[in-house]
Protein backbone atom coordinates (compact mmCIF):
# COMPACT_ATOMS: atom_id res chain seq x y z
CA UNK A 1 0.00 0.00 0.00
CA UNK A 2 1.07 3.33 -0.97
CA UNK A 3 -0.06 6.60 0.71
CA UNK A 4 0.31 9.73 -1.65
CA UNK A 5 -1.02 13.34 0.68
CA UNK A 6 -2.22 15.78 -1.86
CA UNK A 7 0.34 19.07 -2.73
CA UNK A 8 -0.22 22.85 -2.81
CA UNK A 9 2.18 23.28 -5.09
CA UNK A 10 5.25 21.25 -7.07
CA UNK A 11 8.54 23.10 -7.91
CA UNK A 12 12.14 21.53 -9.32
CA UNK A 13 13.27 19.09 -11.47
CA UNK A 14 13.36 15.67 -12.59
CA UNK A 15 15.84 13.27 -14.93
CA UNK A 16 13.72 10.78 -16.27
CA UNK A 17 14.94 6.85 -16.11
CA UNK A 18 15.50 4.75 -19.51
CA UNK A 19 12.73 4.43 -22.18
CA UNK A 20 11.67 1.02 -21.76
CA UNK A 21 10.96 -0.25 -25.55
CA UNK A 22 14.16 1.33 -25.66
CA UNK A 23 15.98 -0.33 -23.29
CA UNK A 24 14.17 -4.12 -24.14
CA UNK A 25 15.31 -3.75 -27.55
CA UNK A 26 18.65 -2.39 -26.69
CA UNK A 27 19.06 -6.00 -24.94
CA UNK A 28 17.71 -8.66 -27.88
CA UNK A 29 19.74 -6.72 -30.89
CA UNK A 30 22.61 -6.23 -28.63
CA UNK A 31 22.33 -10.41 -27.72
CA UNK A 32 21.94 -11.62 -31.76
CA UNK A 33 24.61 -9.33 -32.86
CA UNK A 34 28.20 -9.61 -33.29
CA UNK A 35 30.30 -8.64 -30.47
CA UNK A 36 29.83 -6.32 -27.43
CA UNK A 37 26.91 -3.79 -26.90
CA UNK A 38 26.96 -1.25 -24.45
CA UNK A 39 24.01 0.52 -23.16
CA UNK A 40 24.07 3.87 -20.98
CA UNK A 41 21.20 4.58 -18.76
CA UNK A 42 18.97 1.50 -19.16
CA UNK A 43 15.81 0.96 -17.31
CA UNK A 44 16.40 -1.07 -14.36
CA UNK A 45 12.66 -1.68 -14.25
CA UNK A 46 11.64 -5.31 -13.45
CA UNK A 47 9.90 -5.68 -17.47
CA UNK A 48 13.42 -5.00 -18.78
CA UNK A 49 15.26 -6.98 -16.37
CA UNK A 50 12.96 -10.30 -17.51
CA UNK A 51 14.12 -9.39 -20.78
CA UNK A 52 18.08 -9.60 -19.66
CA UNK A 53 17.05 -13.02 -17.64
CA UNK A 54 15.47 -14.26 -20.60
CA UNK A 55 18.51 -13.61 -23.08
CA UNK A 56 20.97 -14.66 -20.08
CA UNK A 57 18.96 -17.98 -20.17
CA UNK A 58 19.84 -18.74 -23.88
CA UNK A 59 23.92 -18.37 -23.14
CA UNK A 60 24.06 -14.84 -23.49
CA UNK A 61 26.43 -13.26 -20.63
CA UNK A 62 25.19 -9.99 -19.55
CA UNK A 63 26.83 -7.68 -17.69
CA UNK A 64 25.14 -5.02 -15.02
CA UNK A 65 26.03 -2.40 -12.83
CA UNK A 66 23.52 -0.20 -11.82
CA UNK A 67 22.23 1.16 -15.60
CA UNK A 68 24.88 0.67 -17.36
CA UNK A 69 24.40 -3.13 -19.47
CA UNK A 70 27.52 -4.89 -21.25
CA UNK A 71 26.16 -7.60 -23.69
CA UNK A 72 28.64 -10.27 -24.96
CA UNK A 73 26.49 -10.61 -28.30
CA UNK A 74 27.06 -14.19 -30.05
CA UNK A 75 25.59 -13.23 -33.51
CA UNK A 76 21.92 -14.24 -35.26
CA UNK A 77 23.10 -17.66 -34.89
CA UNK A 78 24.53 -17.40 -31.37
CA UNK A 79 21.77 -18.45 -29.00
CA UNK A 80 21.21 -21.90 -27.40
CA UNK A 81 18.23 -23.57 -26.56
CA UNK A 82 17.02 -22.34 -23.04
CA UNK A 83 17.54 -25.03 -19.70
CA UNK A 84 13.56 -23.82 -18.13
CA UNK A 85 11.27 -21.60 -18.99
CA UNK A 86 11.58 -18.06 -20.45
CA UNK A 87 10.02 -16.16 -17.28
CA UNK A 88 8.79 -12.99 -18.97
CA UNK A 89 7.33 -11.76 -15.95
CA UNK A 90 4.90 -8.77 -16.88
CA UNK A 91 5.92 -8.11 -19.93
CA UNK A 92 4.01 -7.88 -23.27
CA UNK A 93 6.87 -6.19 -25.07
CA UNK A 94 9.43 -9.38 -23.99
CA UNK A 95 6.83 -12.14 -24.69
CA UNK A 96 5.81 -10.56 -28.69
CA UNK A 97 9.55 -9.32 -29.27
CA UNK A 98 11.40 -12.67 -28.00
CA UNK A 99 8.59 -14.62 -29.75
CA UNK A 100 9.92 -13.18 -33.50
CA UNK A 101 13.73 -13.78 -32.36
CA UNK A 102 12.51 -17.79 -30.56
CA UNK A 103 10.13 -18.09 -34.16
CA UNK A 104 13.32 -18.69 -36.29
CA UNK A 105 16.24 -20.83 -33.72
CA UNK A 106 16.94 -23.77 -34.13
CA UNK A 107 15.93 -25.31 -30.74
CA UNK A 108 12.52 -25.01 -28.48
CA UNK A 109 11.68 -22.99 -25.87
CA UNK A 110 8.69 -21.99 -23.87
CA UNK A 111 7.62 -18.58 -22.69
CA UNK A 112 5.25 -17.73 -19.44
CA UNK A 113 5.10 -15.00 -17.23
CA UNK A 114 2.47 -13.78 -14.65
CA UNK A 115 -1.42 -13.90 -14.29
CA UNK A 116 -1.85 -10.58 -16.09
CA UNK A 117 0.36 -11.80 -19.36
CA UNK A 118 -1.58 -15.29 -18.96
CA UNK A 119 -4.46 -13.48 -19.84
CA UNK A 120 -2.81 -10.91 -22.57
CA UNK A 121 -3.84 -11.94 -26.58
CA UNK A 122 -0.76 -14.22 -28.25
CA UNK A 123 -2.63 -14.98 -31.20
CA UNK A 124 -1.54 -11.38 -32.70
CA UNK A 125 2.02 -13.00 -33.30
CA UNK A 126 0.97 -16.44 -33.34
CA UNK A 127 -1.16 -15.81 -36.75
CA UNK A 128 1.73 -13.83 -38.78
CA UNK A 129 4.71 -16.34 -37.39
CA UNK A 130 2.77 -19.60 -38.15
CA UNK A 131 1.97 -18.04 -41.37
CA UNK A 132 5.57 -17.73 -41.48
CA UNK A 133 6.16 -21.24 -40.89
CA UNK A 134 6.76 -21.20 -37.11
CA UNK A 135 5.42 -23.89 -34.82
CA UNK A 136 3.78 -22.49 -31.81
CA UNK A 137 1.18 -23.86 -29.39
CA UNK A 138 -0.55 -22.30 -26.70
CA UNK A 139 -0.89 -24.95 -23.50
CA UNK A 140 -4.44 -23.04 -22.86
CA UNK A 141 -5.73 -23.16 -25.95
CA UNK A 142 -6.71 -19.79 -25.28
CA UNK A 143 -4.25 -17.79 -27.77
CA UNK A 144 -2.45 -16.58 -24.21
CA UNK A 145 0.98 -17.91 -22.70
CA UNK A 146 2.34 -20.22 -21.49
CA UNK A 147 3.99 -20.62 -25.13
CA UNK A 148 6.08 -23.20 -27.02
CA UNK A 149 7.44 -22.31 -29.76
CA UNK A 150 9.47 -24.71 -31.71
CA UNK A 151 12.21 -23.08 -33.66
CA UNK A 152 11.58 -23.88 -37.78
CA UNK A 153 13.14 -22.22 -41.20
CA UNK A 154 11.01 -19.17 -41.76
CA UNK A 155 9.77 -17.66 -45.05
CA UNK A 156 9.36 -14.19 -45.78
CA UNK A 157 5.85 -12.72 -46.03
CA UNK A 158 3.92 -9.66 -46.66
CA UNK A 159 1.56 -8.98 -42.96
CA UNK A 160 -1.17 -6.69 -43.03
CA UNK A 161 -1.47 -6.20 -39.45
CA UNK A 162 -5.05 -5.72 -37.82
CA UNK A 163 -3.94 -3.92 -35.06
CA UNK A 164 -1.00 -0.67 -35.41
CA UNK A 165 1.18 -2.36 -32.40
CA UNK A 166 5.09 -1.83 -32.49
CA UNK A 167 5.12 -5.45 -30.45
CA UNK A 168 3.18 -7.34 -33.33
CA UNK A 169 5.20 -5.40 -35.97
CA UNK A 170 8.36 -5.87 -34.39
CA UNK A 171 7.93 -9.70 -33.83
CA UNK A 172 7.32 -9.40 -37.27
CA UNK A 173 10.86 -8.03 -38.07
CA UNK A 174 12.91 -10.05 -35.94
CA UNK A 175 11.32 -12.86 -37.44
CA UNK A 176 12.46 -11.91 -40.89
CA UNK A 177 16.00 -11.75 -39.87
CA UNK A 178 15.66 -15.31 -39.76
CA UNK A 179 13.48 -15.82 -43.08
CA UNK A 180 14.30 -17.07 -46.86
CA UNK A 181 13.05 -13.14 -48.24
CA UNK A 182 12.42 -9.91 -47.51
CA UNK A 183 8.98 -9.80 -44.74
CA UNK A 184 7.50 -6.90 -44.68
CA UNK A 185 4.39 -5.35 -42.11
CA UNK A 186 1.81 -3.06 -43.11
CA UNK A 187 -0.11 -1.71 -40.23
CA UNK A 188 -3.17 0.55 -39.88
CA UNK A 189 -1.49 3.92 -38.47
CA UNK A 190 2.17 3.95 -37.66
CA UNK A 191 3.21 2.58 -34.04
CA UNK A 192 6.45 3.49 -32.41
CA UNK A 193 9.72 2.89 -34.87
CA UNK A 194 12.08 1.98 -31.85
CA UNK A 195 12.81 -1.38 -33.97
CA UNK A 196 13.10 0.14 -37.32
CA UNK A 197 15.62 2.84 -35.90
CA UNK A 198 17.76 0.54 -34.00
CA UNK A 199 17.78 -2.11 -35.89
CA UNK A 200 18.92 -0.23 -38.73
CA UNK A 201 21.84 1.44 -36.83
CA UNK A 202 22.80 -2.40 -35.59
CA UNK A 203 23.26 -2.87 -39.31
CA UNK A 204 20.23 -4.67 -40.54
CA UNK A 205 19.02 -3.74 -44.10
CA UNK A 206 15.15 -2.31 -43.20
CA UNK A 207 12.72 0.69 -44.13
CA UNK A 208 10.30 2.18 -44.20
CA UNK A 209 7.57 4.02 -46.19
CA UNK A 210 4.53 4.83 -44.15
CA UNK A 211 2.77 2.65 -42.34
CA UNK A 212 5.06 -0.43 -44.05
CA UNK A 213 8.16 -1.54 -42.58
CA UNK A 214 10.42 -4.25 -44.85
CA UNK A 215 13.34 -6.59 -43.41
CA UNK A 216 15.88 -8.36 -45.56
CA UNK A 217 17.24 -11.42 -43.82
CA UNK A 218 20.30 -12.89 -42.69
CA UNK A 219 22.00 -9.41 -41.70
CA UNK A 220 25.26 -9.31 -39.44
CA UNK A 221 24.33 -7.40 -36.77
CA UNK A 222 27.37 -5.28 -34.83
CA UNK A 223 27.33 -4.29 -31.06
CA UNK A 224 26.75 -0.91 -30.67
CA UNK A 225 27.11 1.77 -27.99
CA UNK A 226 23.73 2.85 -26.91
CA UNK A 227 22.76 5.45 -24.50
CA UNK A 228 19.03 4.94 -23.51
CA UNK A 229 16.66 8.74 -23.98
CA UNK A 230 14.35 9.56 -21.00
CA UNK A 231 11.07 7.83 -21.33
CA UNK A 232 7.74 9.95 -21.85
CA UNK A 233 6.00 7.37 -20.88
CA UNK A 234 7.41 7.82 -17.42
CA UNK A 235 7.75 11.76 -17.87
CA UNK A 236 3.96 11.83 -18.74
CA UNK A 237 2.89 11.89 -15.03
CA UNK A 238 5.36 14.67 -14.17
CA UNK A 239 3.92 16.32 -17.04
CA UNK A 240 0.50 16.32 -15.76
CA UNK A 241 1.43 16.25 -12.17
CA UNK A 242 2.94 20.50 -13.20
CA UNK A 243 0.03 20.85 -15.26
CA UNK A 244 -2.93 20.45 -12.97
CA UNK A 245 -1.19 20.95 -9.19
CA UNK A 246 -1.25 24.82 -8.71
CA UNK A 247 1.38 26.86 -8.21
CA UNK A 248 4.03 24.48 -9.91
CA UNK A 249 6.92 24.94 -12.15
CA UNK A 250 8.83 21.30 -12.79
CA UNK A 251 11.55 20.78 -15.20
CA UNK A 252 11.42 17.56 -16.75
CA UNK A 253 15.33 16.47 -18.09
CA UNK A 254 15.92 14.24 -21.07
CA UNK A 255 12.65 13.09 -22.48
CA UNK A 256 12.35 10.91 -25.60
CA UNK A 257 10.56 13.13 -28.03
CA UNK A 258 10.27 10.70 -31.11
CA UNK A 259 7.57 11.58 -33.17
CA UNK A 260 5.96 8.25 -32.82
CA UNK A 261 6.09 8.47 -28.95
CA UNK A 262 5.10 12.43 -28.67
CA UNK A 263 1.09 12.47 -28.52
CA UNK A 264 1.21 13.79 -24.97
CA UNK A 265 3.03 16.46 -25.74
CA UNK A 266 0.30 17.05 -28.93
CA UNK A 267 -2.27 16.87 -26.51
CA UNK A 268 -1.44 19.13 -23.84
CA UNK A 269 -0.78 21.60 -26.24
CA UNK A 270 -4.57 21.16 -27.69
CA UNK A 271 -5.74 21.77 -24.15
CA UNK A 272 -3.99 24.60 -23.30
CA UNK A 273 -0.80 23.47 -21.19
CA UNK A 274 1.91 25.66 -20.92
CA UNK A 275 5.10 23.73 -21.57
CA UNK A 276 8.38 24.53 -22.63
CA UNK A 277 10.37 22.36 -24.86
CA UNK A 278 14.25 23.23 -23.84
CA UNK A 279 17.28 22.01 -25.14
CA UNK A 280 16.33 20.05 -27.85
CA UNK A 281 19.25 17.11 -29.10
CA UNK A 282 19.69 14.04 -30.78
CA UNK A 283 20.57 10.85 -28.26
CA UNK A 284 21.58 7.49 -30.04
CA UNK A 285 19.60 8.76 -33.32
CA UNK A 286 16.20 9.31 -31.03
CA UNK A 287 15.51 13.05 -30.18
CA UNK A 288 15.54 14.19 -27.14
CA UNK A 289 14.85 17.19 -24.69
CA UNK A 290 14.46 18.71 -21.68
CA UNK A 291 10.03 19.97 -20.86
CA UNK A 292 9.42 22.95 -18.46
CA UNK A 293 5.99 22.48 -17.30
CA UNK A 294 3.88 24.59 -15.59
CA UNK A 295 0.57 24.77 -14.30
CA UNK A 296 -1.91 25.61 -16.67
CA UNK A 297 -5.50 25.99 -17.32
CA UNK A 298 -6.90 23.05 -19.18
CA UNK A 299 -9.76 22.55 -21.20
CA UNK A 300 -11.08 19.26 -22.87
CA UNK A 301 -10.24 17.57 -26.28
CA UNK A 302 -11.13 15.02 -28.72
CA UNK A 303 -7.96 12.67 -29.00
CA UNK A 304 -8.68 9.59 -31.86
CA UNK A 305 -7.41 8.66 -35.00
CA UNK A 306 -3.34 8.32 -35.82
CA UNK A 307 -2.20 9.79 -32.77
CA UNK A 308 -3.44 7.32 -30.71
CA UNK A 309 -0.77 4.45 -31.00
CA UNK A 310 1.67 7.59 -29.75
CA UNK A 311 0.37 8.29 -26.36
CA UNK A 312 -0.93 4.74 -25.93
CA UNK A 313 0.55 4.15 -22.23
CA UNK A 314 -0.34 7.72 -21.61
CA UNK A 315 -4.19 7.82 -22.09
CA UNK A 316 -4.30 6.91 -18.26
CA UNK A 317 -2.95 9.70 -16.81
CA UNK A 318 -4.49 11.96 -20.33
CA UNK A 319 -7.47 11.22 -18.60
CA UNK A 320 -6.73 12.11 -15.45
CA UNK A 321 -5.74 15.70 -16.92
CA UNK A 322 -9.14 15.53 -18.44
CA UNK A 323 -10.63 15.36 -14.96
CA UNK A 324 -8.70 18.55 -14.30
CA UNK A 325 -9.67 20.29 -17.14
CA UNK A 326 -12.73 22.06 -18.15
CA UNK A 327 -15.45 20.76 -21.07
CA UNK A 328 -15.81 17.46 -22.21
CA UNK A 329 -12.71 15.45 -23.30
CA UNK A 330 -13.23 12.46 -25.99
CA UNK A 331 -11.33 9.38 -26.38
CA UNK A 332 -11.82 7.04 -29.30
CA UNK A 333 -9.95 4.62 -31.31
CA UNK A 334 -8.14 3.00 -28.34
CA UNK A 335 -9.82 -0.56 -27.69
CA UNK A 336 -6.19 -1.98 -27.45
CA UNK A 337 -6.28 -0.33 -23.48
CA UNK A 338 -8.39 -3.30 -22.95
CA UNK A 339 -5.61 -5.56 -23.36
CA UNK A 340 -3.19 -4.05 -21.63
CA UNK A 341 -1.70 -5.10 -18.00
CA UNK A 342 -5.26 -3.91 -16.79
CA UNK A 343 -8.12 -3.42 -19.11
CA UNK A 344 -7.54 0.11 -19.22
CA UNK A 345 -10.73 1.47 -19.84
CA UNK A 346 -12.23 -0.45 -17.01
CA UNK A 347 -9.70 0.13 -14.62
CA UNK A 348 -9.70 3.92 -15.13
CA UNK A 349 -13.70 4.51 -14.70
CA UNK A 350 -13.44 2.59 -11.45
CA UNK A 351 -10.88 4.85 -10.09
CA UNK A 352 -12.26 8.14 -11.29
CA UNK A 353 -15.58 7.31 -10.17
CA UNK A 354 -14.58 6.86 -6.90
CA UNK A 355 -12.74 10.11 -6.69
CA UNK A 356 -15.88 11.76 -8.12
CA UNK A 357 -14.94 12.12 -11.32
CA UNK A 358 -17.60 12.02 -14.19
CA UNK A 359 -16.31 9.34 -16.95
CA UNK A 360 -18.48 7.24 -19.31
CA UNK A 361 -16.33 4.36 -20.37
CA UNK A 362 -16.89 3.09 -24.40
CA UNK A 363 -16.25 0.00 -26.53
CA UNK A 364 -13.03 1.64 -27.20
CA UNK A 365 -12.50 4.72 -25.35
CA UNK A 366 -14.05 6.82 -22.92
CA UNK A 367 -15.84 10.22 -22.31
CA UNK A 368 -14.14 12.28 -19.18
CA UNK A 369 -16.21 15.35 -18.12
CA UNK A 370 -14.09 17.59 -16.40
CA UNK A 371 -14.24 20.41 -14.21
CA UNK A 372 -15.33 18.59 -10.55
CA UNK A 373 -13.64 18.47 -7.57
CA UNK A 374 -12.03 15.30 -7.22
CA UNK A 375 -11.81 14.10 -3.60
CA UNK A 376 -9.52 11.55 -1.95
CA UNK A 377 -10.66 7.93 -2.40
CA UNK A 378 -8.60 4.10 -1.84
CA UNK A 379 -7.43 3.48 -5.61
CA UNK A 380 -6.87 0.14 -6.52
CA UNK A 381 -3.75 -0.43 -8.99
CA UNK A 382 -5.15 -3.41 -10.32
CA UNK A 383 -1.20 -4.51 -9.99
CA UNK A 384 -1.01 -2.11 -12.99
CA UNK A 385 2.07 0.51 -13.03
CA UNK A 386 0.21 2.88 -15.40
CA UNK A 387 -2.77 3.12 -13.08
CA UNK A 388 -1.06 3.45 -10.20
CA UNK A 389 1.11 5.92 -11.00
CA UNK A 390 -1.71 7.94 -13.38
CA UNK A 391 -3.72 8.35 -10.05
CA UNK A 392 -0.81 9.10 -7.75
CA UNK A 393 -1.05 12.25 -9.60
CA UNK A 394 -4.51 12.44 -9.86
CA UNK A 395 -4.05 12.18 -6.01
CA UNK A 396 -1.73 15.01 -5.84
CA UNK A 397 -4.47 17.38 -6.62
CA UNK A 398 -7.35 15.68 -4.87
CA UNK A 399 -7.02 18.09 -1.16
CA UNK A 400 -6.26 15.07 1.00
CA UNK A 401 -4.66 11.82 0.93
CA UNK A 402 -5.31 8.66 -1.03
CA UNK A 403 -3.60 5.20 -0.74
CA UNK A 404 -2.95 2.99 -3.86
CA UNK A 405 -3.49 -0.75 -3.82
CA UNK A 406 -0.33 -2.50 -4.79
CA UNK A 407 1.40 1.23 -5.78
CA UNK A 408 4.75 -1.13 -5.38
CA UNK A 409 3.58 -2.26 -9.23
CA UNK A 410 5.57 1.10 -9.95
CA UNK A 411 8.58 -0.72 -10.01
CA UNK A 412 7.77 -3.00 -13.19
CA UNK A 413 8.60 0.64 -15.06
CA UNK A 414 9.89 3.16 -13.30
CA UNK A 415 11.01 2.03 -9.47
CA UNK A 416 12.21 5.45 -8.31
CA UNK A 417 8.37 6.97 -9.32
CA UNK A 418 7.62 7.68 -5.70
CA UNK A 419 10.85 9.05 -4.60
CA UNK A 420 11.22 11.40 -7.37
CA UNK A 421 7.50 12.53 -6.93
CA UNK A 422 7.96 13.28 -3.36
CA UNK A 423 11.33 14.96 -4.15
CA UNK A 424 9.33 17.95 -6.12
O1 LIG B 1 6.82 -1.98 -28.61
C1 LIG B 1 6.82 -1.55 -27.45
O2 LIG B 1 7.87 -1.39 -26.80
C2 LIG B 1 5.52 -1.21 -26.82
C3 LIG B 1 4.41 -1.08 -27.62
C4 LIG B 1 3.06 -0.78 -27.09
O3 LIG B 1 2.31 -1.96 -27.12
P1 LIG B 1 1.51 -2.46 -28.43
O4 LIG B 1 2.50 -2.73 -29.48
O5 LIG B 1 0.82 -3.71 -27.98
O6 LIG B 1 0.56 -1.36 -28.76
C5 LIG B 1 3.11 -0.23 -25.68
O7 LIG B 1 1.82 -0.27 -25.11
C6 LIG B 1 4.08 -0.99 -24.79
O8 LIG B 1 4.15 -0.39 -23.52
C7 LIG B 1 5.47 -0.98 -25.37
C1 LIG C 1 1.52 -2.01 -22.06
C2 LIG C 1 2.69 -1.86 -21.46
O1 LIG C 1 3.76 -2.73 -21.52
P1 LIG C 1 3.85 -4.23 -22.03
O2 LIG C 1 2.90 -4.39 -23.19
O3 LIG C 1 5.28 -4.42 -22.41
O4 LIG C 1 3.48 -5.12 -20.88
C3 LIG C 1 2.95 -0.63 -20.66
O5 LIG C 1 4.10 -0.46 -20.21
O6 LIG C 1 2.04 0.20 -20.45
Amino acid sequence: MIEIHAKSSLHGEVTIPGDKSISHRSIMFGSISDGMTEVTHFLEGADCLSTIACFQNMGIAIERDHDTIRIHGKGLHGLTAPAQTLDVGNSGTTTRLISGILAGQDFSSVLDGDASIESRPMNRIITPLTRMGADITNENGNGCAPLTIHGKKLKGIHYDSPVASAQVKSCVLLAGLYADGETSVTEPVLSRNHTELMLSAFGADISSHGTTASIQPEPVLSGQKIEVPGDISSAAYFIAAGLIVPNSEVLIKNVGINPTRDGILRVADAMGGNIERLNCRTVSGEPVCDLLVRTSSLHGTTIEGEIIPTLIDELPVIAVMAAFADGTTTIRDAAELKVKESNRIDTVTENLLAMGGDVTPAEDGMIIRGGRALHPAQIHSHLDHRIAMSFAVAALACGGSCEIEDGECVNISYPEFYHDLNRL
